[in-house]
């Protein structure tokens, strides 16, 4: 593509150089430019790539996009512009043809229930036989077949990546995509120049915190992707900011649904009825109402699902079809999943890794729990006030609803795992709580497996789907149902020993 088509529609100065020159491919890694690229620098957290120009230009650059003076040589063009993400976004949209205005994009923002919502909306469309795109935690699929990307891609890819998967979509004929889009994603725009026709707003309680400081920031982070959606704005009405963005959003073109648990909503729920391993609901939209069966217990499984019923009536799809979608998804990996069970114990494992989901993960196992609910956890926060702020809340909810804890590691990182569990671990003790603290996370749950008595529960919180944790800079293998296995299966051969 020509340079000077490419950038047509964007707000940029040429400092130096030709724009009838041929484009064949974006960067803003020069560690991935081939010949003929646009290299795009971009200021980051730890690097800066306008460092890494030249570099680009000895790879094959032939024009570089900037946020700052740089010193580049004569051979290539220089264009400068105010944020090279938004530039990288609105070049990558261009690149690729636009090709999320190809697609139904559903795009799901909130703290918890973007990846649970996902799976059910997945469902509800394949139900309905379209083809169907998935971008989001589980990584990016279209149908069953798992789409190539790096270990390291975020929940929302970067824009450059995300424009191409879509294009990919768009070629292999999908219909709808589905996507996840973290509140980092919002503030690095990277959905920036995509077109959403359909978003959801799930909730928001306190995350992320080491990147937007607070929650007024947080809630505008998210907020952005209902400034990018065209036909329908899907929120959720009993969440406290949910209340707020839909106050927000009211006058905005694009329609606002809602829905909630009351009638005050656009679709709600009523005739909430919860079982150990599932929940049955009548979801009432404007269409009907339909009588739902989610095979995943407790309140927040009627809201991802409910979502997703939001989203079906948004697309037009008949609500049977939502229904058995949503029957159709048997389990979510590493969502209130049950690791292990025989007639003394269960062992849970769930993704909570918020105050709120936690609270919410525990609360739910509470009523079906004849014994103890013994819970394994870890706290990841930045260093400082803000992360102490979540170790100390979340040490709190797990004493009020736990009855014991056993404090361990979620991904330290570069932290001191001692400090986080002694911090953890009085937060426990300060209300009221029973705990012990063991740095090993496999120790840990070896510990809550010894101690645990029949009819007791045991949730191991925070990894959920994840298969490493984060140990200094090493990812280290931790595979949580493999690992619940393991021990389980020295126990029986110790006890078949024993006899
Ligand atoms: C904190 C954060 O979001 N970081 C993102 C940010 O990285 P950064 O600013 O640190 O990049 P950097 O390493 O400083 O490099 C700056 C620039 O120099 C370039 N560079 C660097 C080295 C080199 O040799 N050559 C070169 O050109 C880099 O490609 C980059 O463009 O910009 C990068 C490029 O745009 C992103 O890939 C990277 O996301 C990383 C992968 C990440 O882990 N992000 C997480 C925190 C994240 O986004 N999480 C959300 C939240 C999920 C949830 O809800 O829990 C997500 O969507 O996954
Ligand atoms: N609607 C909800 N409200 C509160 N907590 C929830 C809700 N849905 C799920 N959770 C909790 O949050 C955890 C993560 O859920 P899910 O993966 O669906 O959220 P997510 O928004 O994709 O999270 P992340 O951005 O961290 O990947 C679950 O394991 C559960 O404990």
């Amino acid at each position: 593509m020509l340079l000077t088509s490419l950038v047509e529609k964007l707000d940029c100065a040429t400092l130096q150089g030709d724009l009838n020159i041929d484009i064949t491919d974006i960067a803003f890694d020069s560690r991935e430019v081939t010949k003929g690229s646009l290299f795009v620098a971009v200021t980051g957290f730890t690097q800066d790539g306008h460092h890494y120009i030249q570099k680009a230009i000895e790879l094959g650059a032939v024009a570089v996009v900037v946020e700052k003076d740089v010193a580049a040589a004569d051979s290539v063009t220089v264009l400068k512009t105010a944020d090279t993400r938004i530039a990288l976004a609105l070049l990558a949209a261009r690149f690729y043809d636009h090709p999320s205005e190809k697609l139904n994009l559903i795009g799901i923002t909130g703290t918890n229930g973007k990846t649970s919502t996902t799976y059910f909306l997945k469902s509800i469309l394949e139900q309905a036989g379209r083809k169907t795109g998935v971008i989001g935690t589980i990584g990016a699929k279209v149908g069953n077949q798992s789409l190539k990307t790096k270990s390291t891609t975020p929940t929302t890819p970067e824009s450059l990546h995300l424009q191409h998967m879509f294009a990919d979509m768009v070629e292999s004929g999908v219909q709808d995509c589905v996507m996840e889009v973290s509140s980092h994603a919002l503030s690095l725009h990277r959905a920036a120049a995509s077109r959403f026709k359909i978003g959801v707003f799930t909730n928001l309680t306190p995350d992320h915190l080491e990147l937007h400081r607070t929650m007024e920031e947080y809630f505008e982070a998210k907020s952005m992707l209902f400034d990018l959606t065209t036909d329908f704005n899907l929120i959720n009405l009993d969440d406290e900011f949910g209340r707020k963005l839909s106050q927000k959003v009211a006058g905005y073109d694009t329609k606002l649904v809602t829905y909630g648990i009351t009638d005050e909503a656009t679709i709600y729920a009523t005739d909430i009825r919860y079982g150990p391993d599932y929940t049955t609901y009548t979801a009432h939209t404007p269409a009907g109402h339909v009588d739902i069966r989610v095979n995943l217990p407790g309140l927040i499984y009627v809201y991802n699902s409910l979502a997703a019923v939001a989203c079906a009536y948004c697309s037009g799809i008949d609500l049977e079809l939502a229904a058995a979608g949503i029957h159709a998804v048997e389990s979510i990996k590493g969502r209130l999943e049950v690791v292990y069970q025989d007639e003394d114990r269960k062992i849970i494992v769930d993704f909570a890794h918020t105050e709120d989901s936690l609270e919410k993960a525990l609360s739910t196992l509470r009523p079906f729990t004849k014994g103890r609910l013994i819970l394994v956890f870890g706290v990841y926060a930045a260093p400082g006030q803000l992360g102490s702020g979540k170790r100390e809340s979340m040490g709190k909810i797990a004493a009020q609803h736990a009855d014991f804890c056993v404090v361990t590691t979620d991904n330290p990182k570069d932290q001191d795992p001692d400090t986080i569990i002694a911090e953890v671990s009085s937060a426990v003790r300060a209300a009221g709580g029973q705990y012990t603290g063991i740095v090993d996370r496999k120790e840990a749950i070896r510990y809550a497996i010894d101690m645990s008595q029949t009819n007791d529960v045991i949730l191991i919180a925070g990894k959920g789907h994840e298969t490493t944790q984060i140990i200094g800079k090493t990812e280290v293998p931790f595979n949580e149902a493999e690992i619940v296995g393991e021990i389980m299966a020295e126990h029986t051969n110790s006890t078949s020993k024993k006899v």
